[in-house]
């Protein structure tokens, strides 16, 4: 079985958790590219979707399913997103696909976080994967010096402009043994969007593609 036939599984495993007649909170990403597909088998029975990124909006409005703006819609019943890594906790690192920001903000408003993945995603301490920090771009330079006080290395993700018009430093060699207050102490740097830790609100349920089947954890 093929990476992408376990993300397929994953993301089609999530269809389960969306209830007909509601909008679907939708993240980014190969694998939710393929619950994007899913979502567009049963687009009549949903009211639409809030999306994370432009890439995901222009994929749901290809398959016909309307795309609502966040500040008109409630509380979302779930938010259905992949992962760049996800530890035992739940606490994930996000934001390969540059739409950490986006995604953090559907996720708040969501009752229930579905992470979908592969069997690659699953690790016991998160930080193999440079964990991205969204920046405002006058102040890359000086968040990175602050990294480095962290002890992580940024790497400027040179070309890569937001869907918010920022940068992404890509931190590599971090320790992250407390992913909660990590998550904070880089949020309080000065110029710092977002970072990519997703520790604060986790996922509820995980959703591996494995060559098995797939596994589920939480509820
Ligand atoms: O956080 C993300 C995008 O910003 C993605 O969820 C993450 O990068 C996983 O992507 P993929 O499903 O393509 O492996």
């Amino acid at each position: 079985m093929t990476q992408d036939e376990m993300k397929k599984a994953a993301g089609w495993a999530a269809l389960e958790y969306v209830t007909p007649g509601t909008l679907v909170g939708v993240g980014t990403g190969s694998t939710v590219n393929h619950f994007i597909d899913a979502l567009g088998s049963i687009k009549d029975q949903i009211k639409g979707a809030v999306s994370s990124s432009e890439a995901s909006t222009a994929r749901l409005q290809q398959l016909g399913i309307e795309v609502f703006d966040l500040n008109e819609v409630g509380e979302l019943a779930v938010y259905v997103d992949g992962a760049d890594e996800i530890d035992g906790s739940m606490a994930m690192i996000k934001g390969g696909g540059a739409a950490l920001t986006r995604e953090k903000i559907v996720a708040a408003v969501a009752d229930k976080f579905v992470c979908i993945v592969d069997g690659s995603k699953t690790v016991e301490v998160l930080g193999a994967f440079p964990l991205p920090v969204e920046v405002i771009p006058m102040a890359r330079e000086y968040v990175a010096r602050e990294l480095a006080k962290l002890g992580g290395r940024p790497v400027y993700r040179e070309g890569v402009v937001t869907d918010n018009g920022n940068q992404i430093l890509d931190v590599h060699g971090l320790k992250i043994t407390d992913p909660k207050g990590l998550e904070t102490r880089i949020n309080a740097i000065v110029g710092v969007v977002t970072n990519g830790l997703f520790a604060e609100r986790g996922a509820d349920v995980l959703l591996i593609g494995t060559p098995e089947g797939v596994v589920r954890k939480g509820a």
